[in-house]
């Protein structure tokens, strides 16, 4: 039996994630050991109970309240509570005190990352944070290590599990958003606040960290654009569907140019159509997948479950694997590069396509009255979908008077949201149109 030096290891919080972490570093840890170097001694999980119920059966006398004490005895620390404090001083007080850190949150990664990474720097340790990027999936490293001699020029992620869940329920079950996204609050996929996964900050803090990695730039987590998918309707994703469609919450990072023509960074997250013969439309469930598009490499993409707490676990272990080697070698971590130091663009420089939906009065001249609008406007339209509902007027009142109804749906080419924005307006000014329904990005092209 070959003798290791041993690493004493504490972690942060023992929920869906730090549960099983715990679970696996205590199942295997002579298998881990073989890996690392080194042993991996679990010391202690700070918690705030120490008595309260859990799903996972571990040891009582590794909880405690005391978080910090906890630290002083590490040589690795596993943050998995979440949040921004106390994780950011535990963090800071880890490095400080000379023990490499290993977390999933990226909440506090794209919010604070530049602080922890130049701490981790100075004081010569690691901070790894596999897991907070679409979970089981590797992508850190990929992007950071692997991709080191390309140039990434693009990235289409569909990194949050809630809402790809809830997405797909609703297209293939016809479920309500309600509904899925208490299934993937059980699945331990949802956030503590589940607002972070369907109003997409949870998506807008990943994008900021794949951005920030893939283009070498700072990119600050509030210049993500960000919109999440509570306003998709069942009816979107059947005209969707109907058109070829999905609809995907989907993250976006873009080596680009801007208005003026300089070169630039766009990252944005908003519900998107994507083509069905799309890779990325074929991720079901709380899966996650990133398409990252290089010069030299072309297309890759990474899949797997985004979500999860045994399946997190697997990075966050692959993370302390390591971090561990590195220890026991010795040498300096590897801080992040950001050199390149692109601008970062706002969300009015970048063009894409649309499909807007209108209920629009069924009666003559409608279609042309849309169209010249449009045309006024500048943006070209693409494609044009028109049905008619069979209403009947004696079942469906019309309180507002405004007559029998169509859905129009009009996909137009590339068009700027300036452009866009005008158009929206103006239909929603015009006499034919009832309502603007919806309005939906198309991504993806290849
Ligand atoms: N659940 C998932 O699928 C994934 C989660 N993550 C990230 O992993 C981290 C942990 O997530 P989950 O395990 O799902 O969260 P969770 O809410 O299930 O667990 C967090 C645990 O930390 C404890 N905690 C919070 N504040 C504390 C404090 N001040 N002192 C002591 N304990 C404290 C909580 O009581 C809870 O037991 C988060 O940063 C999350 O964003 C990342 C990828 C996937
Ligand atoms: N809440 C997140 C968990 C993983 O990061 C998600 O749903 O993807
Ligand atoms: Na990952």
């Amino acid at each position: 039996m070959i003798e290791h030096r041993t690493l004493r290891v504490a972690l942060l919080g023992a929920g869906s994630v730090g549960s099983q972490v715990a679970r696996l570093l205590l199942e295997q840890a002579d298998e881990l050991a073989s890996r690392a170097g080194a042993g991996l001694e679990l010391i202690g999980i700070a918690v705030r109970d120490v008595d309260a119920k859990r799903d996972v059966d571990l040891p009582h006398e590794l909880y405690t309240t005391d978080a910090d004490q906890l630290i002083l005895q590490a040589d690795v620390v596993i943050e998995l509570m979440g949040g921004i404090e106390p994780a950011r001083s535990l963090i800071m007080l880890a490095l400080e005190t000379g023990a490499d850190v290993v977390t999933a949150n990226k909440a506090l990664v794209a919010a604070h990352g530049p602080e922890l990474f130049s701490l981790a720097e100075r004081v010569g340790a690691q901070l790894h944070y596999e897991a907070a990027v679409a979970g089981a999936i590797p992508i850190i490293r990929p992007l950071r290590d692997s991709l080191a001699g390309d140039r990434v020029d693009r990235i289409l992620g569909i990194v949050n599990g809630t809402t790809n869940f809830i997405l797909d329920r609703m297209d293939t079950r016809g479920d309500t958003l309600e509904e899925a996204l208490r299934i993937a609050t059980d699945l331990g996929y949802a956030e503590a606040d589940p607002t972070a996964d369907i109003e997409g900050h949870d998506a807008q803090q990943k994008a900021a960290i794949l951005a920030s990695i893939a283009f070498h730039t700072e990119v600050p987590v509030d210049r993500v654009h960000r919109e999440g998918i509570t306003k998709v309707t069942s009816a979107q994703i059947e005209q969707a569907a109907r058109a070829g469609y999905v609809v995907k919450l989907l993250a976006i990072c873009e080596r680009t140019h801007g208005a003026d023509g300089e070169e630039g960074v766009s990252a944005r997250v908003y519900p998107a159509l994507v083509a069905r013969s799309h890779p990325l439309a074929s991720v079901h469930g709380g899966n996650n997948a990133v398409f990252v598009q290089a010069a030299a490499a072309g297309s890759l993409m990474f899949y797997g479950a985004g979500a999860g707490g045994v399946e997190t676990a697997s990075a966050v272990l692959g993370d302390v694997v390591s971090v561990a080697r590195r220890r026991v070698q010795g040498g300096p971590g590897l801080g992040e590069s950001m050199h390149a130091g692109l601008p970062v663009l706002d969300i009015d420089d970048i063009t894409t396509r649309y499909h807007i939906s209108l209920a629009v009065a069924d009666r003559p001249g409608v279609l042309a009255a849309v169209a010249s609008l449009f045309s006024e406007l500048d943006v070209s339209v693409e494609t044009l979908e028109q049905s008619i509902p069979q209403r009947d007027p004696a079942e469906e009142p019309d309180p507002d008077g405004f007559g029998a109804h169509a859905t129009l749906v009009i996909g137009t080419h590339a068009a700027s949201e300036g452009s866009l924005a005008a158009v929206v307006q103006a239909l929603a000014e015009s006499e034919f149109v009832h309502r603007v329904t919806g309005v939906l990005r198309v991504e993806g092209a290849i």
